[in-house]
């Protein structure tokens, strides 16, 4: 296909976003996580979206905001229970993504046996960058993303280096729920994720194919 999702028709690039965790096993060691035996995936809204050019905005109950690089995977076609040998079909392209995350508020989650979605799932803790279609990407696990902030590397990480791939990720996410034409998949953080400021500047990219830049805000209100 290689096309723009429709949903860009509307202004609206993308539909659901399904992130995958603990994807990249040095990442997991940091993190203090066993590595998952079958993948770990969690939603956010599709009004996390942001693209570059708005601002992302630390919620106002994080002390700790979160930056974590990521290959996205745009749905083109309807995946519904795919094999993995036909999983691809079902990709229209890809996107750099950074899943935001309230660091502090996850661990509390975490201690308290909670979803995760106040610490992932917040407006704007999902910038993306320009929808690149499939045919510009010949391997998508060949490709170095990183992230730096202010200027300073802090990750760069291979999507060579994923524990689960792209077809068995769309697979097996297919025979939980639809995947719909538009939807996003990110495929997880490689490691070196850490704190960002307000008025701190994240520029991120995928070698040779784009790059991104985003400014993070402190929220206007408190309670
Ligand atoms: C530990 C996490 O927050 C999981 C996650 O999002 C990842 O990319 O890994
Ligand atoms: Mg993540």
């Amino acid at each position: 296909r290689g096309v723009l999702p429709s949903g860009a028709a509307q202004g609206r690039l993308w539909q659901n976003i399904v992130c995958v965790g603990r994807n990249y096993a040095e990442h997991a060691k940091e993190m203090g996580s066993a590595l998952p035996a079958e993948p770990l995936f969690f939603l956010k809204p599709s009004s996390a979206y942001v693209r570059e050019g708005s601002p992302i905005v630390r919620p106002y109950y994080c002390r700790n905001l979160h930056h974590e690089v990521e290959l996205g995977v745009v749905i083109g076609r309807r995946a519904q229970a795919v094999p993995q040998d036909a999983a691809m079909e079902h990709v229209a392209g890809y996107a750099l993504c950074l899943d935001m995350t309230a660091r502090d508020t996850q661990e509390e989650c975490k201690k308290k046996g909670l979803p995760w979605t106040l610490a992932k799932g917040f407006g704007s803790s999902c910038p993306v960058s320009d929808f690149v279609p499939k045919e510009k990407i010949p391997d998508p696990h060949k490709l170095q993303i990183w992230l730096k902030v202010n200027g300073k590397m802090r990750q760069e990480g291979d999507t060579s280096s994923m524990i689960f791939s792209i077809p068995y990720l769309i697979s097996y996410i297919s025979h939980i729920f639809t995947l719909e034409e538009g939807d996003l998949i990110l495929t997880g953080s490689p490691k070196g994720v850490g704190s960002v400021e307000a008025n701190d500047e994240i520029e991120a990219g995928i070698r040779d194919v784009l790059s991104m830049r985003f400014k993070v805000l402190r929220p206007k209100y408190t309670f």
